[in-house]
C-alpha cells in the first residue's frame, strides 16, 4: 500500500525533476537511473554506481579502468588541508571533520567554473577517505597516516587507512554493497539542501558542505550511529526486547525504522541484513546480530515501522571494526555521488528554489516609542 505522502515538511509535494533515481515507486523499490539498486549491489562495484550516477551511463571495462585509476591518484592532501585537520579536537565529531575538511578544500582547491563539477567531484570521492582517516588516526593514535594507498577501491582505502593493513576480501566486498547502497535517494533531506545551494549558482564546495551538515541528523543520516549505541546497550533479544517496549509506551523516537517515503520496507534493509547476518557468522556474534532482528520484530508487530537503510548498518559496520562515530561519514563518502549529480542536474535547469511562506505573525502595527515598550 502506498503511503498517504501530505502534510507538514513538504511532504508529497514535487519540487522538482530528476532523471538519478525513483524512490518507492510501484513494483520498483529503488531504481538509479533505471537499475534496480539490488541489481546493482550485486553485480557492480562502488565505483561503476558512481559513474552511472555522475556521468549517465554504467563504464565499460577500459572506462571503470580508467576512472579507478584517476581517483587512485587524487587521494593525497594538500599540507594546509592537513594543518587544518591536526588543530581539529579528538572529541570533535567526524561529521563536523568533514564538513570543515570539505570546505577547506574549497578554499584551496576552488570550483571557479561550472566546466569543472566533474573533476571537482571526483577529487572529493578520492580524498573525503583521506580526510576523515587522516583527522582520525592523527587525533587518536598520534599517527600521520599515509594517505595516497594504492588500494583498488574507495571503500578499501578508508578501511587500509583506519586499520592500518588492507583490508579483507569480504570487508572490501561489504564497503561496495555499502556505499552502493547509500548512492542517491531522490529528493531526501541533505540532497535537497545541495539543490537549494545550487540553486543560487553556488559552488560545489558549498553545496557538499550543506548537505553533509543536513546528513548529520540523526533523522537522516546520523540514524546509523544512534542505532548502534541502540543495540550496544542491549544485551540479549528479551532485553532488546523489554527495553524496546519501554522506549515505545514513553512515546520515544526509535533510530533506524521508519521512513518518509517507503510504506512497508526500505528495499535497502534487506541487502544490508544479509551482509550483516554474514558478518556476524565471520565474527562468530551471537548478540549484536540477534538483537537486531529482535528489533526489528518488535518495531514492525507493535507499530508496522520497519528498518530502514541506517538499522543493520550499524551492526554491519560494528562487525568490521568500525568506531561508531565513522558510520555517518561513510554515508557522506557514498552520498556525495548523489549530491554532486543532483547540483549538476540543478544548474543544467536552474531557477532559484525559493518557496513561500504561510504566515502566522502579527497584524502590521506601529513601532512604539521606546520609552513606552514594556
Ligand atoms: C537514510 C535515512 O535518512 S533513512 C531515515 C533515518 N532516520 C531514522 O531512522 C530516524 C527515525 N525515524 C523517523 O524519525 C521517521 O520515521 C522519519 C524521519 C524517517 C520519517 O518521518 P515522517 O515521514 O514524519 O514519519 P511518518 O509520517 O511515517 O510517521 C508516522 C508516525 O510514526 C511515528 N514514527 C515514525 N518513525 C518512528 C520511529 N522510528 N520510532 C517511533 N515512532 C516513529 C511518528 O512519530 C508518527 O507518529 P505520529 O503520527 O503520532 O506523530
Ligand atoms: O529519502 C529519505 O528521506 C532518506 C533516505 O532514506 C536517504 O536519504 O537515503
Amino acid at each position: 500500500m502506498a503511503k498517504q505522502l501530505s502534510g507538514a515538511g513538504l511532504r508529497g509535494q514535487v519540487a522538482g525533476k530528476t532523471a538519478l533515481s525513483t524512490v518507492g515507486k510501484s513494483g520498483s523499490g529503488l531504481t538509479y537511473r533505471g537499475y534496480d539498486v539490488k541489481d546493482l549491489a550485486q553485480n557492480c562495484q562502488f565505483e561503476e554506481v558512481a559513474y552511472l550516477i555522475l556521468k549517465g551511463k554504467l563504464p565499460n571495462q577500459s572506462e571503470l579502468d580508467a576512472y579507478k585509476a584517476k581517483l587512485r591518484g587524487m587521494r593525497g592532501l594538500p599540507s594546509a588541508l592537513k594543518e587544518v585537520l591536526e588543530r581539529i579536537p579528538k572529541n570533535a565529531h567526524p561529521m563536523d571533520v568533514l564538513r570543515t575538511g570539505c570546505s577547506m578544500l574549497g578554499n584551496l582547491e576552488m570550483e571557479t567554473s561550472f566546466d569543472q563539477q566533474q573533476d571537482v567531484t571526483d577529487r572529493m570521492l578520492a580524498c573525503f577517505p583521506s580526510i576523515i582517516c587522516y583527522w582520525y588516526r592523527f587525533s587518536h593514535d598520534g599517527v600521520r597516516v599515509d594517505v595516497e594507498t594504492d588500494d583498488d577501491s574507495i571503500g578499501g582505502h578508508f578501511l587500509h587507512m583506519l586499520h592500518g593493513e588492507k583490508p579483507r576480501e569480504l570487508h572490501e566486498q561489504v564497503m561496495h554493497v555499502s556505499l552502493i547502497l547509500y548512492a542517491e535517494h531522490e529528493f531526501n533531506a541533505s540532497t535537497f539542501t545541495a539543490r537549494v545551494c545550487a540553486s543560487t549558482l553556488s559552488d560545489m564546495h558549498s553545496c557538499v558542505t550543506g548537505a553533509i551538515g543536513s546528513l548529520r541528523g540523526p533523522l537522516h543520516g546520523g540514524a546509523n550511529e544512534a542505532a548502534m549505541e541502540m543495540i550496544e546497550g542491549f544485551t540479549s533479544p528479551d532485553d532488546a526486547e523489554e527495553k524496546m517496549m519501554g522506549m515505545l509506551e514513553r512515546k520515544e523516537k526509535i533510530m533506524g525504522f521508519g521512513h518518509a517515503i517507503y510504506s512497508d520496507s526500505d528495499p535497502r534493509n534487506e541487502i544490508i541484513k544479509q551482509w550483516s547476518e554474514k558478518l556476524a557468522a565471520d565474527v562468530g556474534d551471537d548478540v549484536l546480530y540477534p538483537v537486531s532482528v529482535r528489533c526489528e520484530e518488535v518495531m514492525w508487530r507493535e507499530k508496522k515501522l520497519f528498518c530502514n537503510a541506517d538499522f543493520f548498518h550499524a551492526s554491519a559496520y560494528n562487525f568490521m571494526g568500525i568506531p561508531t562515530p565513522l558510520f555517518t561519514p561513510i554515508f557522506v563518502m557514498s552520498r556525495l555521488t548523489g549530491w554532486a549529480a543532483h547540483v549538476m542536474e540543478q544548474r543544467a535547469d536552474n531557477r532559484i528554489i525559493r518557496p513561500s511562506a504561510e504566515y502566522t505573525g502579527e497584524e502590521l502595527r506601529p513601532v512604539p516609542a521606546i520609552s513606552e515598550r514594556a
